[in-house]
């Protein structure tokens, strides 16, 4: 049986040298899972609660480890969520800490799929997974909350949408983030990298743009697929609630909502978008209503901060016909559980699913096996960077048949 034995919880390193919640459970038969708790930069108003690590893995030891060990099964992930969310007692994870919560749902997975000697991903989504592979977004220039002194908008994604294989996906944005380099070191504008690897120029979005399309451009006419590319807006970080304007500080230009929806629309057309993240405010579903009425049909127009994988505001956009996707971080919500039907909830509604890592991660892989065992058609994890390697080559491994 999958009986817990023992949890165990402790501080490690995140990528920004932060300290964030390991867990460690052990099961009868000689189970164990490990998995970390990522961490965001640029977090939802409606996130669930990451609490200072030492406090979270204090009030997770009092509360939840006594409930789980002796008592639950890790095979049975609802009820090791369950209990999860009794232990804790609050709607946002705020006594347990959702860094906590994650932690232990997702190392009780795996360590279940330990004992079944099955990869993680069959373990969540059954044996007839893992033959689809989402297409990785791969950040290849940001700022935003994530680099000082570069673009407004936090990210300008790689999109390899005709890649034949997840490898070759994998690969075709590692070019894109190596001839962006090129481009910008041509241009005079030499850059360190922001906090997810992508690379952190002081250049206005505008320049970002041309930039990103002639790199996406020349490293698609060379594997011969299609790569688009799309961006993570992050608006609600840009929003002045008093003066209702989207503040571009690299511009020096204030959007109104109507200004803000129409550049994004002329965006999408300009630059045939793929992929639109968060292009308006996280209370704002109007405004998204009207993006994804306009441009909803050429793009996907995704929920981030306005969702935060939850599936009551989903349910709220849903009703609305705000956006058409939907992020999803296992963090923002606290639990395997709750991830999984926010992607049953989209994927019914035909909202696409795109997984998604943190600016501050580790090298947990657990969100490589969940899109494939969800089949969602996306996964947002980076570039390059080993704590953003790590879940692309952990693709790489299971289309390999290799974890
Ligand atoms: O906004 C986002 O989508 C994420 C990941 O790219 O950033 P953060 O983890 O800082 O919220
Ligand atoms: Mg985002």
């Amino acid at each position: 049986m999958t009986l817990v034995t023992d949890v165990s919880l402790r501080k490690i390193l995140d990528s920004r040298g932060n300290p964030t919640v390991e867990a460690d459970v052990h099961t009868e038969r000689s189970g164990f899972g490990r998995a970390a708790a990522p961490s965001g930069a640029s977090t939802g108003e409606y996130e669930a609660v990451e609490r200072p690590p030492g406090e979270a893995i204090a009030a997770a030891r009092e509360h939840a480890v006594p409930r789980l060990v002796g008592n639950a099964y890790a095979g049975d992930q609802r009820e090791i969520d369950a209990i999860l969310r009794g232990a804790d007692g609050t709607d946002d994870f705020s006594e347990i800490g959702a860094n906590s919560a994650v932690a232990i749902s997702m190392a009780a997975a795996k360590a279940a799929s330990d004992v079944l000697g099955a990869p993680l991903f069959q373990h969540l989504g059954g044996t007839f997974r893992g033959e689809n592979f989402p297409i990785p977004l791969g950040n290849v220039v940001g700022g935003g909350e994530h680099a000082a002194d570069a673009t407004d908008i936090q990210e300008f994604l790689s999109a390899p949408v005709g890649a034949p294989s997840v490898s070759e996906a994998v690969f075709a944005n590692a070019a894109v983030h190596a001839a962006v380099a090129d481009l910008l070191e041509e241009r005079g504008h030499p850059s360190g990298k922001g906090d997810e690897g992508a690379w952190a120029p002081s250049i206005d979005d505008e320049a970002a743009f041309e930039i990103v399309a002639e790199a996406v451009e020349l490293v698609s006419d060379d594997v011969g697929f299609e790569i688009g590319f799309g961006l993570d807006v992050a608006a609600a970080e840009m929003y002045d609630a008093d003066s209702e304007t989207y503040e571009y500080e690299s511009e020096g230009i204030s959007r109104d909502t109507d200004e803000q929806i129409e550049y994004i629309a002329d965006l999408v057309r300009e630059y045939d978008l793929v992929y639109v993240e968060d292009p308006l405010d996280e209370n704002d579903y109007d405004a998204f209503a009207e993006l994804t009425e306009e441009v909803g049909d050429r793009t996907l127009v995704c929920g981030d901060d306005l969702f935060v994988t939850n599936t009551e505001r989903l349910t709220e956009g849903i009703d609305r016909g705000a956006a058409n996707s939907i992020l999803v971080k296992p963090n923002q919500i606290g639990t395997l559980t709750e991830a999984f039907d926010a992607i049953e909830l989209a994927t019914e509604n035909g909202y696409d699913a795109v997984v998604s890592h943190r600016s501050g991660e580790t090298e947990d892989t657990t969100i490589a096996h969940l899109a494939v065992a969800t089949d969602a058609p996306f996964i947002k994890t980076g570039a390059v960077g080993g704590e953003r390697t790590a879940k692309l080559n952990e693709l790489i491994r299971i289309a390999d048949d290799a974890t």
